[in-house]
């Protein structure tokens, strides 16, 4: 008989694995709409006052009255956007400004056309009559009203988010320091596996782990290079992993399969005998079967073959690692009330149960099974080692996936 597997904890292993990435690359980059999404590396200060100088929210008159009752002005300029005043404005004065025009020195307030005499096209009036007062301070934003020039706009591990870009680019910033996307190759590996849309055969299967842990690695903010499958031969596969670690492109390989006790575990049967690997049996299910090391100097992590084991192993052991690498924080448990039917679960093992939270705040295993309900679930429940059924009322520790 084989000695029993050796069973390391979740959370030792995922530190495992967050050694094994270890700290992602940071790097300058325009501040453009190539960086949504990324984070921040450093803070990021504004370049300019925002805005850079008072100027009118409205098409319409600056005016300097004499006193509170003043309505008539003469027009001494007009000022399109983008110009700049000649002139300030004296007691009995006004400017024909556009939204956005610099605002003459010695404005009061901006008076919109509509509240004036004047007709809103063709040349400037030579006098201005308005409905009513000038009020002070009106219709004019003023220089650095949203943010002086130094300020810091955005703080280390701050998404960059389509609003930042603005924010940045007004306040004249044109690059960034960002955490980089990990480069991420995906092997599958398996004898039986087909791509959709080719015959497998009498004991094949669809292929589909490759593109899941693709997604899987998009979705957490990767560039996924390189998507493979592979055989269950060890000449192909120590081959394939050769080109990858070879490959400058490649920061991390993740593999499917080949990872547990069988007769032709292709991974382990490769990456094994290296000495440069482990292979363990996490206390969890699914994704009990697990290995991680470096090829060469490219870490890989090795995932089981079943997809919703390799779909939980990655939520639960890659993921943290990654966002760290990409300076998000840490994903926050989150806590809810089980609904539904008693389930038994395997006291000893960490178990991960596909679930959907409600909008009630009530969380449910969908009535499906494998991957009907991993594509249905919107968290996991994570139920302790030492308990083994999860029962209606059960207050749970969820994963958001
Ligand atoms: N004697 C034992 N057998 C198994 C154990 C064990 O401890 N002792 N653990 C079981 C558990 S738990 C898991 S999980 C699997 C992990 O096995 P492998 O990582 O070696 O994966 P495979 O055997 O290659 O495949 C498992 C399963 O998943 C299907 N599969 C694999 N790759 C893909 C893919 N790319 N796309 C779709 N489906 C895939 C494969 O056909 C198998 O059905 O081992 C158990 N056995
Ligand atoms: O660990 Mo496995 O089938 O339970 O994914």
């Amino acid at each position: 008989m084989t000695a029993a597997p050796r069973h390391r904890s979740v959370a030792d292993h995922r530190a495992a694995v967050a050694r094994l990435l270890g700290e992602g690359a940071v790097a300058r980059m325009a501040l453009d709409r190539h960086a949504v999404g990324l984070r921040l590396a450093a803070d990021l200060a504004a370049d300019d006052d925002l805005p850079r100088f008072d100027n009118s929210a409205m098409d319409g008159y600056a005016a300097h009255p004499r006193s509170g009752e003043d309505r008539t002005f003469v027009v001494v300029g007009d000022i399109p956007a983008g110009a700049a005043p000649t002139s300030g404005l004296s007691p009995g004065e006004a400017a024909r400004v556009m939204t956005g025009a610099r605002v003459p020195d010695g404005t009061v307030g901006v008076v919109p056309v509509e509240q004036s005499d004047a007709s809103p096209t063709g040349p400037a009036p030579e006098r201005v009559t308005f409905a009513g007062p000038v009020a002070t301070g009106r219709h004019i934003r003023h220089r650095g009203e949203d943010v002086t020039a130094g300020a810091v706009i955005a703080r280390a591990g701050d998404e960059v988010t389509p609003a930042l870009i603005a924010l940045g680019r007004s306040c004249g910033c044109t690059h960034i320091e960002v955490h980089v996307p990990t480069r991420v190759a995906v092997v599958a590996t398996g004898a039986e596996l087909s791509p959709p849309g080719t015959d497998p055969g009498p004991g094949g299967i669809h292929e589909s782990n490759s593109e899941m842990v693709g997604a899987l690695a998009a979705a957490a903010g990767c560039t996924v290079v390189r998507v493979e499958t592979c055989s269950d031969e060890t000449g192909a596969m120590r081959t394939l992993l050769g080109a990858l670690d070879a490959d400058p492109e490649v920061d991390v390989v993740i593999t499917t399969g080949g990872v547990s006790a069988g007769a032709y575990e292709v991974v382990r049967q490769v990456c094994e005998p290296l000495g440069t690997f482990e292979f363990v049996h996490l206390a969890m299910q699914p994704g009990g079967p697990q290995g991680l090391g470096r090829y060469g100097s490219t870490p890989v992590v090795c995932l089981p073959g079943t997809p919703v084991g390799a779909f939980v192993a990655f939520r639960v052991l890659i993921r943290p690692a990654l966002d760290a690498r990409h300076g998000a924080p840490p994903a926050r448990p989150g806590r809810a009330a089980y609904d539904g039917p008693t389930r038994h679960t395997r006291a000893g093992l960490v178990q991960f149960v596909t679930s959907v939270l409600g909008e009630d705040g009530v969380v449910r295993a969908p009535d499906a099974r494998h991957l009907t309900a991993l594509a249905a679930a919107t968290c996991l429940i994570e139920v302790p080692e030492g308990v083994d059924q999860l029962i209606a009322g059960d207050e749970v520790t969820i994963h958001h996936v």
